[in-house]
């Protein structure tokens, strides 16, 4: 069987849907920001701090291209990761990728007090989000195989309706 790849904004649950689904399909779960930090051996906030965005992405590439050749694996990705055209490729030959579409609102609702994403650290963090999301859904719709609006879905259920795509 192929990998499932979670994209999506900051957010949208990639990292929370990716573990559970793992859990529940008994295929092991990667998630490119967690094998980063833990190549790095530092927290992704750091990278940002001390050596700069672009470096990030540079990690960040590398990842992918290292999980992109795996197979039967749950991926969850970084929600920049479509910023690069070569990293959009890499994705679709990964597996079937899944757009977990969430709105600014639920984002903003969902990570209130969490100071682990760079960049929504600003001031006004629902127009960064917005800014933000405007630059890329169109590249998470090009890129994915499938969208699932999540606003109002719990974990179990994105799992649920992932899950009958595979069974
Ligand atoms: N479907 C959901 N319903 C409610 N809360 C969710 C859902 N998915 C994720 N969350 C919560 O939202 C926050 C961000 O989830 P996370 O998996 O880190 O998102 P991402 O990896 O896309 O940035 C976490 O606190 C998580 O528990
Ligand atoms: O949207 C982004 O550019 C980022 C999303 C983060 O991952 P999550 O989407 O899992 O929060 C992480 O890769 C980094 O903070 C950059
Ligand atoms: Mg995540």
């Amino acid at each position: 069987m192929m990998n499932i790849v979670l994209i999506g904004f900051m957010g949208s649950g990639k990292t929370t849907v990716g573990r559970a689904l793992s859990a529940k399909s008994d295929m092991e779960f990667l998630d490119t920001d967690a094998l980063i930090e833990s190549k790095e051996d530092c927290k992704i906030s750091t990278i940002f701090t001390e050596k700069g965005e672009a470096h990030f992405r540079a990690l960040e590439n590398a990842a992918l291209k290292s999980l992109a050749v795996t197979k039967d694996k749950v991926i969850s990705t970084g929600g920049g990761i479509v910023s690069s055209h070569n990293n959009r490729e890499l994705l679709k030959k990964a597996g079937k990728v899944i757009y977990l579409r969430v709105s600014p609102e639920t984002v903003i609702k969902r990570l209130e007090g969490d100071i682990s994403r760079p960049l929504l650290m600003g001031e006004d963090k629902l127009s960064r989000v917005e800014e933000l999301l405007s630059l890329r859904r169109a590249l998470y719709e090009s890129t994915a195989d499938r969208i699932i609006d999540v606003d109002d879905l719990s974990v179990e259920e994105i799992v649920d309706s992932i899950m009958k795509d595979f069974t």
